[in-house]
């Protein structure tokens, strides 16, 4: 790790012209080191996709942002699709119905990273075999609806790291997933952004799920930051009363054997 990627500085976001509305995001300074795995994790409507939305110019028309997002990682602003990439909770959303596994994992690599079709069809099936789809080759001329769940998430990921973001978020990924399937997940997002040196946003509602494998956490509660910091730290030591009941609702976390190992 090293370096600040991305700094957010009085960071506020309220939905609707004016100052009608409630602030998403009311405040919020955070500095992202590349090349780490931080988990944004609230509640839902505590401003976390606001969060993700306001980073990647994704914020619809007649929202108010305040304050400052700047980006030292890159030196420049955020290029859609070549500069971050994006996996939501439904594959089906980034995933398009009519285009096979290949096309659409090709598209990317191919318009950002300047590959001919040729290159982009056997960086797409490489990344198949990366994400550990069985039979890529097979997999590369199928449709999203012929996989499992687990399988299209797998390749939203694929098609997400097709140019080689510096960024990944992940929104709610996993969320939709069965618990087996979400551990599987978490695994391959880990080893992905480690082996390629990515930066994660890996965004959830989960707490006990990301302090699993993300190096910091910051808390997000009623478009507050109410803290943020490395996971063993939060984890044995909360700062607020709400991360703590947090911790508290999550058996796995509280529960003496881990708190012991979290103290190693
Ligand atoms: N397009 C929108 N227009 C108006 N208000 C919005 C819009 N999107 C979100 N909000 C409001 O902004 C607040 C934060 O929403 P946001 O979606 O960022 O929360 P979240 O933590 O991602 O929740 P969830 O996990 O349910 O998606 C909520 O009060 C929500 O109702």
């Amino acid at each position: 790790m090293s370096g600040i990627f991305l700094s957010l500085r009085q960071l506020s976001v309220t939905y609707g012209r004016g100052s009608s509305g409630a602030a998403a995001l009311d405040d919020i300074d955070l500095d992202i080191v590349a090349g780490e795995m931080l988990a944004i994790i609230g509640e839902s409507g505590s401003g976390k996709s606001t969060l993700a939305r306001a980073l990647t110019g994704l914020l619809p028309e007649g929202a108010t942002v305040r304050g400052e997002i700047l980006w030292p990682g890159l030196g420049h602003p955020p290029r859609a699709g070549r500069d971050f990439g994006f996996v939501f909770q439904d594959p089906g959303s980034s995933l398009n119905p009519v285009l096979t596994i290949g096309e659409q994992i090709a598209e990317g690599a191919r318009r950002h990273l300047g590959l001919s079709w040729k290159q982009a069809y056997v960086r797409a099936e490489e990344l198949l075999e990366r994400v550990r789809i069985p039979q890529p080759d097979k997999a590369m001329r199928a449709f999203p609806h012929q996989l499992s769940g687990g399988q299209r998430q797998r390749v939203a990921i694929a098609a997400a790291i097709a140019a080689r973001p510096a960024l990944l978020i992940a929104d709610e990924a996993t969320s939709a997933l069965d618990v087996v399937v979400q551990a599987e997940i978490v695994r391959l997002l880990d080893g992905l952004v480690r082996e390629d040196g990515m930066t994660l946003l890996f965004i959830t509602h989960d707490i006990a799920l990301a302090s699993g494998f993300v190096d910091r956490i910051a808390v997000f509660r009623n478009a507050r930051l109410v803290e943020a910091g490395p996971v063993r730290s939060v984890l044995s030591a909360p700062r607020s009363d709400y991360t703590a009941a947090l911790i508290a609702s999550h058996r796995d976390l509280a529960t003496p054997p881990l708190i012991v190992e979290v103290r190693s």
